[in-house]
């Protein structure tokens, strides 16, 4: 069986030089670019990458996967920074390249993806629910993709319930001191040396409270997601939101 032929966007990042050596070893793909900021796109079509794998910043992104959707190369995409009228740019490439899938993932790690579904399963049953997320303090942006992903599922949840808004008698605040407002749900961003990806979310109801907490404690925690995605975009065309998508969960 041919191997798929892959490429990693941001090769020498924190976790595309971990994306790179995992492909390097996986049996059923080979790796045919390995691409940095200043590198040449055209080295995607020369080299016939199938997939691309993209990892690099939100000001990047999009200009790279306006040139992979108009040459036909599926994109498995963990860069972060996604707004509505960023999807809705993808989208309108994609409708001109209908055969082309592109996976968009806040997280690739098997744990944070269940994470999120558990917290948008219980959303609806407590009254209260706030996201703290924890990175390592070179991260560029804040809250994280998954935080984010996580408060807007959450708040989802709980409109389609009828859960009202949540208490909070907050009458007088420092600036920041209630966190980000994602869709009604505070979201709290801690930046420590010595972290890598972590989340917290605080669900509370009367008399009870239950925190479902996720550490990614290496890059290789990303890898598996990251392979999964790039095995199954190949034959799922236009846009996929999320890797929970390809975990076949309930
Ligand atoms: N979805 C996930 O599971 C997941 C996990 C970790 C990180 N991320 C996200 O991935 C992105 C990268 O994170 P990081 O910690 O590796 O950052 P990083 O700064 O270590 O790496 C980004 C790399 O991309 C390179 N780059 C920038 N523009 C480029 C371009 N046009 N072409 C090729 N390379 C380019 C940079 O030079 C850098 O080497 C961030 O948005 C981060 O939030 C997602
Ligand atoms: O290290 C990062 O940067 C991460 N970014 C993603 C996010 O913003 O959610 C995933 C976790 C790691």
């Amino acid at each position: 069986m041919s191997k798929l032929r892959v490429a990693v966007l941001g090769a020498k990042g924190r976790i595309g030089s971990e994306a790179v050596r995992a492909v390097e070893a996986a049996d059923d793909m080979e790796l045919v670019a390995a691409l940095g900021r200043g590198d040449t796109l055209e080295t995607l079509t020369e080299t016939g990458a199938q997939a691309v794998v993209e990892l690099t910043t939100p000001a990047s992104v999009m200009e790279n996967l306006e040139f992979c959707v108009g040459h036909g190369i599926h994109a498995v995409v963990g860069t972060t920074g996604w707004t509505d009228e960023r999807l809705a740019q993808l989208n309108t490439w994609l409708s001109g390249s209908p055969e082309t899938g592109v996976l968009i993932a806040p997280n690739f790690s098997i744990g944070a993806v269940l994470t999120m579904k558990f917290a948008e399963q219980a959303a609806r049953y407590f009254e209260s629910v706030e996201v703290i997320e924890l990175h390592h303090p070179n991260k560029a942006d804040a809250p994280s993709g998954t935080a984010t992903r996580t408060a807007q599922l959450i708040a989802a949840a709980r409109e389609k319930a009828g859960v009202a808004p949540q208490p909070d008698a907050t009458a007088t605040a420092l600036d920041g001191a209630r966190g980000a407002d994602v869709d009604g749900v505070p979201v709290h961003s801690v930046r420590l040396r010595g972290l890598l990806a972590h989340q917290e979310v605080l669900l509370g109801g009367e008399g009870e409270t239950l925190t479902l907490r996720h550490d990614s404690l290496h890059h290789s925690s990303f890898m598996p997601g990251i392979l999964l995605g790039t095995r199954r975009v190949v034959t799922t065309p236009g846009l996929t939101f999320g890797l929970e998508h390809f975990l076949d969960l309930n």
